[in-house]
């Protein structure tokens, strides 16, 4: 066990390819000591809300996340205790009632559109990384996966994007790429970024001597 584990941020716009860069990363070392928390398992609880105000909720702006709840469990990992991670459910808009317990390890990857925007979570992180990939693309990614994967229809995906995504994007998530400490353009097919990223991480675990 090292004095402190690790904590790799890893922001980036909707769609910009953050968890496909995190997910690759993270494969690499499946089976070691090694986590990743998603931002958006901590957004707020909203089951107390009817569903009509729930579509009305802006998903991108700071205040949507608990992030005291994230920081609170990010710290019990970081003194190797474990934790009960909350379940997001994007189609019903809210957790879901189960958690996830989560044991601590030497390397936590945390991922979200806004984990380099809230200067307590950037203070936990050791290296911070944004994913660059240009509002083109990413919107066509998004479009392609929120049908596939959370329920959406084109129309809500649009218009959620030029109401809402687009103006947070660029008032909260863009602004924080100045904190990051690397820039990985176009995610998860950036292999020469993510083969950097585990040599580094690699590195951190033989230095533990957990590999
Ligand atoms: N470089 C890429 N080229 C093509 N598609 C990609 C690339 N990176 C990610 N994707 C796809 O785009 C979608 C969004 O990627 P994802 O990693 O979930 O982004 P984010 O977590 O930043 O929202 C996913 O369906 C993913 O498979
Ligand atoms: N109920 C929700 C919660 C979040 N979103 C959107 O998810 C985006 C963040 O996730 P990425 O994987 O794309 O980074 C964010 O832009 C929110 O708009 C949502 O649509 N509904």
């Amino acid at each position: 066990m090292g004095n402190k584990p690790i904590v790799i941020g890893i922001a980036g716009g909707t769609g910009s390819g953050k968890t496909s860069v995190t997910k690759a990363i993270y494969d690499q070392f499946k089976g070691h000591s090694i986590l990743m928390i998603q931002q958006d398992s901590y957004y707020k609880d909203q089951t107390h809300l009817p569903m009509d105000e729930r579509l009305k909720t802006n998903y991108d702006h700071p205040l949507a996340f608990d992030n005291d709840l994230f920081i609170e469990h990010i710290n019990q990992l970081l003194q190797y205790k474990a934790i009960e991670k909350p379940v997001y459910d994007y189609t019903i808009h809210t957790r879901s009632s189960e958690t996830i317990p989560v044991e601590p390890k030497e390397v936590i990857i945390l991922e979200g559109i806004l984990v380099l925007e809230d200067e307590r979570l950037r203070d936990l992180m050791d290296i911070k990384i944004f994913v660059d990939t240009d509002a083109d693309l990413r919107i066509l990614r998004r479009i392609q996966r929120d049908i596939k994967e959370r329920g959406r229809t084109v129309d809500s995906v649009v218009d959620q994007y030029v109401n809402v995504v687009r103006p947070m994007h660029n008032q909260f998530c863009e602004p924080s790429k100045k904190f990051a400490d690397i820039i990985i353009p176009e995610g998860g097919q950036n292999f020469v970024a993510i083969d950097l990223m585990a040599t580094k991480i690699q590195t951190i675990l033989e230095r533990v001597s957990v590999l």
